[in-house]
């Protein structure tokens, strides 16, 4: 089997929804190991649709996504389980189990190195307990691990769910505006750990944002979609000042 190492290829894919809806049309895109990508739209603009071709949470209607030469459109049963358990999610509104502990949360993390069964009853091993320790204390939440979810702050509940993401030994994370529902200082906290992840374990990072000025603070490299379609592509030493009203612009020009 490739070894995985994060690299993404997709080509020509588009996605039509039942009902018709064009989510995507005809994308695009190399993103190469380690990169920190970052993807600005407007709301409807097909951003959240390309993340979760991504890990598959929806199929698409023509082309191919490759996670280090394996297609994912294409990849059924283990090889599926297999694929996506490199590929970790970050959700807008955490998606944690609120009434269960911060430690619970982020070992959930690690169910798809468990059987249904062990998963279940909890029984994960002392190597995860440690490591689920690990992943607190580098979002700096160690302090927390026997807390309910929902005794935490938002952007508290958004780094658990950075280490629960973690537990999976990820090669990409996907982050779907982490950090829509969080303060300007958290936002920052949030968007920190992310490009930590990024350079100190070369994570591929994918984070879809409303702010281009986030954007430019953060990414490698900025990609710009409009009604499905890719309409702006630069790495972030080209993105010049003027791009900053053009990309707003360009992509408001429905
Ligand atoms: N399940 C669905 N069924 C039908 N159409 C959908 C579905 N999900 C998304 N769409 C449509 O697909 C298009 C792209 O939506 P998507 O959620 O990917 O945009 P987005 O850029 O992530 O927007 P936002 O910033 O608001 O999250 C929109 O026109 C949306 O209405």
């Amino acid at each position: 089997m490739t070894k995985t190492v994060g690299n993404i290829k997709i080509a020509h894919v588009s996605k039509v929804y039942t009902n018709g809806t064009i989510g995507l049309d005809g994308i695009n895109l190399e993103i190469p190991s380690g990169e920190f990508l970052v993807i600005v739209g407007l709301s409807g603009a097909g951003k959240s649709t390309l993340l979760r071709a991504i890990n598959r949470l929806h199929d698409v209607t023509t082309g191919s996504i490759e996670i280090d030469g394996e297609d994912i459109t294409k990849a059924r049963g283990k090889g599926l389980r297999l694929l996506r358990r490199n590929i970790a999610m970050i959700f807008q509104n955490f998606n944690l189990v609120k009434r269960a502990s911060v430690a619970r949360n982020v070992l959930a993390g690690r169910v798809g190195y468990y059987s249904t069964f062990r998963s279940t009853f909890g029984l994960f091993s002392k190597g995860d307990r440690e490591m689920a320790a690990q992943n607190l204390k580098r979002v700096n939440m160690i302090e927390k691990y026997y807390t309910r979810a929902d005794e935490l702050s938002g952007g508290q509940q958004q780094r658990v769910a950075i280490a629960r993401a973690m537990m999976q030994a990820p090669k990409v994370v996907l982050a779907d505006e982490p950090i829509a529902s969080l303060d300007p200082k958290t936002t920052e906290m949030v968007m920190d750990d992310l490009k930590r992840l990024n350079q100190e374990l070369g994570l591929t990072v994918i984070v879809n944002l409303h702010s281009v000025p986030l954007a430019m603070q953060y990414a490698d490299r900025i990609i710009g979609l409009r009604a499905g379609k890719l309409v702006y592509d630069k790495p972030i030493s080209e993105v010049t000042e003027a791009d900053f009203t053009g990309i707003y612009a360009e992509l408001g020009d429905k």
